[in-house]
């Protein structure tokens, strides 16, 4: 009896990466290789599950896809909490996100509430179509008139535009035109926090750092007031105008469940002991910003990158649009399981490059176990999605770009062939946005690839496949050549 108690806690503390008092394992840590491929290389001396130190917090390091499950799935309530650091506290108000928010009947209530809110603007949604519809024509249309002047364009900002502009329409029912004052002051803010909170920051290893002068904090801090100055305006408007009878976007939906809770309306035991504040709901749209535009830009991004290097797969998904669309009108959601070969290179794409390839770090919430090892309270959790999407035992030659492995035998049926495959998580803590960013990574790529075969200009070297890590795993920047494809002139370019 006695050893069965201890095994289900473990018997056993992961292997150790050498540590010093006060700086813990950062000598062991220094390389010039990105985090994500340095975790996954040091599994050759510690194995796939091992421990280490950043300063005082102990990490485990999961690069196997069997403990990433465990961890997510069999004990997802265990292991959902976040660690708070000095950056997401000045981003989330103190944790008052979802996404950094720690594990509690007040989060628990929260996400229910937000993925309420984005089921009825997101899946199977006809507005949330039609803004994303809206905004890949825009698009087309910038990339056409380039083509038309004989310009090649880099297309990361026009994406991050388009991207954003979803974002905007799904929570404040309002899209931007270029160059607008307040969206390009939001483009500008975004991207100071995207940058800031990107360096590998050693104030939040550190926390008493925060005494001396840092720039990177004060330029976060000048970011993050903006923002909010922008998120309280528009928070204010929709109290102001707020109607039980109208739904117009996220904003609405978020105010009617909170309004609904305060009344006891609702039977919900989470939703009695919340108490949701008007910074939680801030910090919700903050996060869909934060969370739902670098991600899904920054796929897009890896994917014309892919499609690039690979100008027969970009023909095969050409023909798979041409024969199943034609070119008498847009893709709609619902040629989705009509088109499996763009689908599967999507899934390729998510699975080469994770944009989020060491997911958020969980924190357990209790004594407990992974595997064999036993975890105490407070352990951070790291899984590296670059080691199990990378993972010789579970993908024939990772590092070779392959939609058809997410293809049946036949190859007209998705799969998804390994476990060792988890983009958006799994679990209690599963990317909120998985819907809504499948939708637009879809209509985006299948409305430009109906449009146009990209390339880079003559005489230009192929785009590099390393990538940068911050925040995200980010492409290198590049110019692409857009060919309108025959039968679609420039002012077929523009139907939807
Ligand atoms: C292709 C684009 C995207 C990818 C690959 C992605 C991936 C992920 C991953 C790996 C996580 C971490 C899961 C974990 O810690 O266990 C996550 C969390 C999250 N994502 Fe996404 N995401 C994407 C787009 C979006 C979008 C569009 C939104 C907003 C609508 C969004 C909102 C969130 C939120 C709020 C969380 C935190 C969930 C929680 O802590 O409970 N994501 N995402």
């Amino acid at each position: 009896w006695q050893l069965k108690v201890k095994s289900s806690f473990g018997s056993q503390e992961p292997p150790h990466v050498p540590a010093l008092p006060l700086i813990g394992s950062l000598l062991s840590l220094r390389s010039q290789h990105p985090p994500h491929v340095l975790l996954k290389e040091l599994q050759k001396k510690y194995g796939q599950t091992y421990s280490l130190m950043m300063g005082s917090h102990r990490v485990v390091i999961i690069n196997q896809h069997v403990h990433a499950r465990e961890i997510l799935l069999k004990k997802g309530k265990i292991f959902a909490g976040r660690p708070r650091t000095v950056t997401t506290d000045i981003l989330t108000r103190d944790g008052k996100d979802i996404a950094f928010g720690d594990y509690s009947p007040a989060w628990r209530f929260h996400r229910k509430i937000v993925h309420g809110a984005l089921c009825m603007f997101g899946e199977g949604s006809a507005t949330i179509e039609r803004m994303i519809c809206a905004e890949a024509q825009s698009l087309c249309s910038t990339v056409s008139e380039a083509a038309a002047l004989g310009l090649a364009l880099d297309l990361a900002p026009e994406l991050t535009r388009a991207v954003t502009n979803v974002v905007c329409s799904l929570c404040f029912n309002s899209s931007y035109a270029r160059g607008d004052p307040e969206f390009e002051g939001m483009l500008r803010y975004s991207q100071g926090i995207v940058d800031t909170v990107a360096k590998d920051s050693l104030v939040d290893i550190f926390p008493w750092l925060q005494i001396f002068p840092n720039a990177d904090l004060r330029l976060l801090k000048h970011c993050v007031s903006v923002r909010d100055k922008l998120l309280q305006k528009k928070y204010d408007e929709h109290k102001a105008d707020y109607s039980d009878n109208v739904q117009r976007d996220l904003l609405d939906a978020l105010l009617r469940a909170k309004r609904s809770a305060e009344n006891n309306n609702t039977a919900d035991v989470d939703a009695a002991t919340a108490g949701l504040s008007d910074d939680h709901l801030l910090m919700t749209v903050g996060d869909i910003f934060g969370a739902g535009v670098e991600t899904t830009t920054t796929v897009l991004k890896w994917a014309v990158t892919y499609l690039i290097h690979h100008p027969d797969v970009q023909r095969r998904i050409q023909d798979e649009l041409d024969s199943k669309i034609g070119a008498d009108r847009s893709p709609r959601l619902r040629d989705r399981g009509s088109l499996p070969y763009l689908e599967a290179t999507i899934r390729e794409v998510l699975r080469i490059r994770p944009v989020a390839p060491l997911f958020i770090p969980h924190v357990a919430l209790s004594d407990t176990s992974i595997g064999d090892f036993k975890v105490k309270k407070g352990t951070r959790v790291i899984i590296n999605l670059w080691s199990l999407h990378h993972d010789e035992k579970e993908w024939s030659h990772p590092e070779h770009f392959d939609p058809g492995r997410f293809l049946d035998s036949e190859g007209t049926g998705l799969t998804v062939p390994s476990s060792s495959y988890l983009p958006f998580g799994t679990g209690i803590r599963v990317c909120l946005g998985e819907a809504l960013a499948k939708m637009e990574l879809f209509l985006f790529l299948s409305w430009i690839l109906q449009r146009f075969t990209l390339s880079v200009p003559p005489g230009h070297p192929l785009p590099s496949l390393e990538g940068k890590f911050g925040v995200v795993l980010q492409p290198v920047k590049y110019k692409v050549k857009a060919t309108p494809r025959p039968g679609w002139e420039r002012a077929k370019s523009q139907m939807c």
